[in-house]
Parts: C-alpha cells; structure tokens; sequence
C-alpha cells in the first residue's frame, strides 16, 4: 500500500472508535485467564488441592529464590540463541521460528530409540531437539529462520526440513508435514502484512504483550489456538505458541528492546503437556478416575474433547492460583506467571532426567503445544 492511499482499516478502526464503539486508549486482553477460569468453574475430571497449592507455593518460591530464578535463566540454557552473537533481528527471526514449530515432541518409544536430534556431540530430545535442529541448520548454511526461504516451494521442501531435524535414532520428529505448513502460512501472512520480517509484528503491536498475542492469533491460523468448550459460544483461548514466543522474547532480551513490553504479566502459564505433568505430580491438580486411568495408560486424550480442554485449562488455572498464593505469602514477589511456568517446566525436565518417579504426561497429538 503506498503511502497515500488510505489505510482502511485503519479508518474503519478510528470510525469505531469516535462512534464510543471501540477504545482506541484501552489496553488490550488477551482473554486467556478468563476462558481458563470458566472452563475450571466447569470442570468435572480435573480439580484443584487448594492445600497442596498452598504448599506448593511456599516450596516453589524457596527453590525459586535458592535458584535467582529470573528472565535471565533463559539465556543460561547452552542451546537458546545469544543475543549478542545472533544479533537483535537474527534473535527475533530465531524465536518466531522456534516458536512457530514449538509442539509435540513427545514420542512412545523408550529413550534410546525415540527421536533425537545430534548436535555440538550430544542427543536433544523433547523441546531441545527442535532448538539443536534450528542451529544446525543455520551452522550448515540453510536459512531455516528466514520468511523468504519459508515460501520458495523449490528450496524448503518436506526433504529440506527433514534434513534440517534429521534424527540420530530410526523416529522422525513428529508432524513434519505441519510443520512445513506452519512455516508456509507464517512466510506467506509475513508477506502480505508484514513486509517478511516479525520486527514489524512487534512494531505493530507497539510494546503491549496482549497486543502481540492478539496480533498473532487474528493473523496467523497456526497460533489461533483456541477451541469451543461444551457449547459454550465463545471459544476457550490458551494461545500457547503465541505467549511463550511473547515470554521467549521478553526472557531473551530480559525485558529491554524487542522484549519489553508494559503488560507482560498479562501473559499466562503455557498450556502444554508437560506442566499438568508436574502440577499433578505435586497433587496441585487431580483427575477423575477415568481420566487418571487413561493418562498412566498412556491413552491418546483427543485434541479438543473435554478431557483435554480441562487439563489445559485447569492448569493455567492453578498456576495462576500458585502465582497470586505466592504473591500473598510474599507481598514483594517479583514472579509472574511466565517466570512460574518457566520454573515449572525446567523442574519436571529435572526431575526426568534425575530419573526420578513421575506419572505420565498426557498424551495428544497436536500442533498447539
Ligand atoms: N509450559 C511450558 N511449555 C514448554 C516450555 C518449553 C521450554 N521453554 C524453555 C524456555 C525457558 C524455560 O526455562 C525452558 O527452558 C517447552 N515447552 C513445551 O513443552 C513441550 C515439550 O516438552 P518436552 O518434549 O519434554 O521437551 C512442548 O509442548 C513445548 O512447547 C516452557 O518453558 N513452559
């Protein structure tokens, strides 16, 4: 759009706004706590253990506090990008990437045969295999992080992105195809908004932490993650893929340039399948039977059923719950969610590799988490 011409939407916008339709001043919501909180009202297979919340949060602030556990945590992980190296736009490009193919990595094979990534001698798995894959790919000269490659059908093929997450095991990092979907549309909508580069999401969402979330939901279908509830008209929004890219920014940049943003504690815990993992280990959470049966039976739970709604939900429920008990038995605390989650997940992945006894995660195939 040149210059001159008028930016329609931006006219309708302003229309809206001096007919008193729209509050151009209000600072956005993403909405997310509020679906989470209705579903968790709703809920009859997952609940709440108000008394092992409570114990939960004395123990998670101490651990948090004996750690320094802050955003800068983030950078200590040897695999997440350097800002200084990477450079500013380099490290934007990286975690919009990242966070576009940031989803199920579980697999059902043991340890030595599921997939893994090799790289700088070691095997990534989970998580970490998609991080080692992204800077092998950029070590071996493919340019994974960039819109442009994301559209040339001729170079980034299935094969291409094969190669660039090649396993050292016989298993296949899960939902390749979707993955190459997810980078097709982001390069494509990157295109038609955004002038091929996400520094201009950011500038669009002019510092606001909801904004972004909302941007990425109304624009991108990939990270449109939200999903009818029981009837309920309005959609239940977890917008997990879009918080965590906010969150990996803001811990990135430890909340200066492209991570600063006024309302980031606006953010919620990410509703993926590891955290109602460990939220249930510590008895914060519990299942029904049919429920509990199904997950230490390693059943399929499937992608949008009640089931998984309420784990979901419940457990963006209960973190938030964790959050504000710490907050009341330590009025100066500085965490927010996302610090909390961050935490959280870190802890079980511990707790995993210590080999330490641990119920099953819930298994669904999905490209939301
Ligand atoms: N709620 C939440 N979910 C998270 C993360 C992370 C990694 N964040 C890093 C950044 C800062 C932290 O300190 C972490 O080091 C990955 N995931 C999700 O988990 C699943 C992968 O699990 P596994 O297959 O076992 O690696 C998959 O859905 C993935 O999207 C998190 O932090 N919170």
């Amino acid at each position: 759009m040149s210059d001159d011409e008028p930016d329609l939407e931006l006219l309708a916008l302003l229309r809206q706004h001096l007919q008193g339709k729209l509050n151009l001043n209000e600072e956005p919501e993403t909405g997310v706590l509020e679906g989470a909180e209705y579903v968790y009202d709703n809920s009859i297979d997952v609940a709440l253990d108000m008394r092992s919340c409570k114990n939960a949060a004395a123990a998670i602030y101490a651990q948090m506090q004996q750690k320094q556990f802050s955003s800068a945590s983030w950078s200590s992980h040897e695999l997440h990008p350097d800002r200084f190296d990477m450079g500013d736009e380099g490290t934007v490009a990286f975690i919009f990437t990242m966070d576009l193919l940031n989803f199920s990595f579980w697999s059902e094979k043991s340890e030595a045969e599921r997939f893994a990534v090799e790289y700088r001698g070691k095997r990534w798995t989970g998580y970490w295999s998609l991080v080692a894959g992204l800077q092998r790919a950029l070590e071996e000269g493919i340019p994974i992080t960039d819109s442009h490659f994301w559209q040339n059908e001729e170079e980034c093929t299935l094969d291409v992105l094969k190669k660039v997450f090649r396993s050292c095991t016989d298993e296949e990092m899960p939902l390749l195809a979707e993955r190459l979907a997810c980078l097709r549309e982001a390069g494509q909508v990157l295109y038609e908004k955004y002038k091929c580069d996400p520094i201009n999401l950011l500038d669009a969402a002019d510092g606001s932490a909801a904004g972004l979330v909302n941007l990425l939901a109304r624009d991108f279908k990939c990270f449109r993650d939200e999903h009818t509830f029981e009837g309920r008209r309005k959609p239940i929004r977890f917008l997990k893929r879009a918080q965590i890219l906010v969150a990996d920014l803001w811990a990135c940049f430890e909340g200066e340039d492209y991570g600063e943003f006024r309302d980031i504690d606006k953010i919620t815990m990410f509703a993926d399948y590891r955290v109602p993992q460990i939220l249930y280990n510590m008895g914060c959470i519990y299942y029904s039977p049919p429920l509990d049966q199904a997950i230490r039976s390693k059943k399929d739970i499937p992608q949008g059923g009640s089931w998984e709604m309420q784990l979901r939900a419940c457990s963006i429920w209960c973190v938030e719950l964790l959050r504000r008990e710490i907050l009341k038995q330590n009025p100066k605390s500085q965490i927010n969610a996302i610090l909390l989650d961050f935490f959280l997940y870190d802890t079980i992945k511990e707790m995993e590799e210590a080999g330490k006894e641990i119920t099953p995660h819930h298994q669904t195939r999905s490209i939301w988490y």
